[in-house]
């Protein structure tokens, strides 16, 4: 027999050790190291080709057949996926200390944050990770969040007289998503750096927003393939693609972060600074928070509220405007405690608007996954194992669409929130859960109930001409971000009372000149103890 004929022979033997290697490899990858049940995983791809546009929705359907928790394999990581309150209790919050940690990603965290280092909310928890958690939660705990009030009611003004000015005093309709972004961002700037960019325009503002989406979306766990599947790194335009755009989107960040901190470091040169958490920062010998991590806490300040905010106060006007019956409840409901006046923002009295902020976070979910944990040591799942380093999602609208947990769960209605029942238990995973739930929640909180009395109590928030879908589950622009958008519409802001408007707008400007001299206070000291005591 020849060499080639013994050649030809040897091929289907061979074929088959091939064959037989391929499976095994394959049934080693399906079977994984977490034992949950969940979809049969495709060769390398896992299930990313079945999630659909929209992950989380589709996270929930898989629910109903593979459990509460359940593993689903993405390319080369195993994802354990938390679908209900219950679940969500007994892993982030009973076994806390273990799911406290954040799972590293290749665009996001190679690409993206290479210079400037990650924000709070993407570090892997360590003493410094820790540090910073502690600093940026104190900054921003109740009493903190009170002494920021002021800075809120500043932007409450802007927001006010910018919707009754641009709308023309309600004659004409808005599209209202610039001035929440403004909103949201100012709060964020005054509270860490003292400045303020003033104009809805203002072309900074709109810098860090378009560079912020874009930084969210390479955060999104749902957006890069690349993440879950190395092959795809090395392929010549994926490389170079995911390279440059990451490159500029860092690039462009770098440079506002600088100029926003060196303009702060001027100021407090020249003694014209006010207050902030930076200035206070940067400020204490004593401080133990050094330059990365003061980086950290000015990336996460900047961003974290932005999208976030934003986002949920634009699905909720699109939604009230849609459904004048609950503005009215709510205005009835202000009534019922001012009588007729302007709602204060000192305190949160009027329990309605704050069941309606609650339950705009639950119905829209801005953060449909919420930000990806990871384990931090071995733990179980009723008895079944999960290892360290496992990479979980909250899948926070599946949660919000548990019927154990809130019954009508399609049912926009503010008032489960006002059940006596719901005081003892956590309202709605908006916010995440656990240890590493969202250090800005007592802000973000704070800053829904002021901007909603106020725009509720001054506007009739009617629909544009266009009519818009603003159903979360099918109007969302980007299912793929990391803070879910809904599509573009307009809103007409109509005064009820025009004269009211205008005496308010001209007493508010005087009290936010003292508000923009003052800066921060409590949230000041309290940062600086923290940084001491850290
Ligand atoms: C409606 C507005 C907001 C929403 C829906 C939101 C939601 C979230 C979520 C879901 C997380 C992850 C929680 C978890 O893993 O359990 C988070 C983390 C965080 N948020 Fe917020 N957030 C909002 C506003 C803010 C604001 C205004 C700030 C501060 C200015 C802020 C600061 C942070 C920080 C620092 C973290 C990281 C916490 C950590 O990893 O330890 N957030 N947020």
């Amino acid at each position: 027999m020849t060499a080639a004929a013994l050649d030809l022979s040897l091929a289907p033997l061979v074929g088959a050790a091939l064959l037989a290697v391929a499976v095994l490899h394959y049934l080693h990858y399906a079977r994984g190291r977490i034992h949950l049940p969940g979809p049969v995983p495709w060769p390398v791809f896992g299930s990313l080709l079945q999630l659909g546009e929209d992950h989380a929705q589709t996270y929930l359907a898989w629910s109903r057949k593979y459990g509460p928790v359940f593993k689903v394999r993405l390319g080369e990581r195993e994802v354990v996926v938390v679908n209900t309150a219950a679940a969500s209790k007994e892993l982030f919050n009973d076994q806390g200390s273990t799911y406290i940690s954040r799972p590293l990603f290749n665009a996001f965290h190679k690409v993206v944050s290479s210079t400037a280092g990650f924000t709070i909310g993407t570090s892997p928890w360590d003493d410094s990770c820790k540090r910073k958690r502690k600093a940026a939660a104190t900054a921003l705990n109740r009493p903190a969040v009170q002494s920021y009030v002021p800075i809120i009611d500043r932007e409450t003004l802007s927001l006010v007289e910018d919707v009754c000015k641009d709308g023309e005093d309600g004659s004409q309709s808005i599209d209202p998503y610039a001035y929440f972004q403004r909103y949201a961002l100012n709060v964020s700037l005054v509270v860490n750096y003292g400045s303020r960019l003033d104009q809805v325009g203002d072309s900074l503002l709109k810098e860090i927003v378009e560079v912020e989406t874009q930084v969210a979306n390479f955060r999104s766990v749902s957006g890069q393939m690349s993440d879950y599947v190395p092959l795809l790194r090395h392929l010549p335009w994926n490389a170079a693609g995911t390279a440059s755009a990451g490159a500029s989107t860092r690039v462009r960040r770098d440079k506002y972060m600088k100029l926003l901190l060196d303009d702060l470091k001027a100021r407090i040169a020249k003694k014209t600074d006010i207050a902030c958490i930076c200035g206070n920062i940067l400020k204490d010998p004593e401080a133990k928070i050094n330059d990365a991590e003061l980086s950290s806490i000015n990336l996460s300040m900047v961003s974290a509220g932005l999208d976030t905010l934003a986002n949920t106060f634009v699905w909720s006007v699109g939604y009230l405007a849609k459904h004048p019956e609950i503005q009215e409840k709510a205005l009835a409901a202000i009534n019922d405690v001012y009588h007729g006046g302007i709602p204060d923002s000192l305190t949160e009295d009027v329990p309605y608007i704050t069941a309606l902020h609650k339950e705009c976070s639950r119905f829209f979910s801005v953060l449909k996954l919420s930000l990806p944990r990871a384990t931090l040591g071995d733990s179980t799942y009723r008895g079944v194992h999960i290892p360290d380093n496992t990479t979980v999602f909250l899948n926070a609208w599946a949660i919000h669409h548990d019927e154990a947990r809130y019954n009508d769960v399609d049912v926009f209605r503010p008032e489960r929130f006002l059940d006596a029942k719901e005081q003892s238990v956590q309202s709605h995973y908006s916010f995440g859960a656990g240890r590493r739930m969202c250090a800005g929640v007592f802000l973000a909180e704070r800053e829904l109930y002021i901007a909603f009395s106020k725009l509720i109590y001054f506007f009739r928030i009617l629909p544009g001409e266009e009519d818009y879908d603003i159903d979360p589950a099918t109007a969302c622009a980007n299912p793929r971000g990391l803070s879910s958008a809904p599509k573009p519409f307009k809103v007409r802001f109509e005064p009820r009372n025009l004269s009211s408007i205008r005496s308010f707008l001209e007493e508010e400007k005087t009290k936010a000149e003292h508000a923009m001299a003052a800066g921060i206070g409590a949230g000041s000291t309290a940062v600086e103890k923290e940084a001491a005591a850290a």
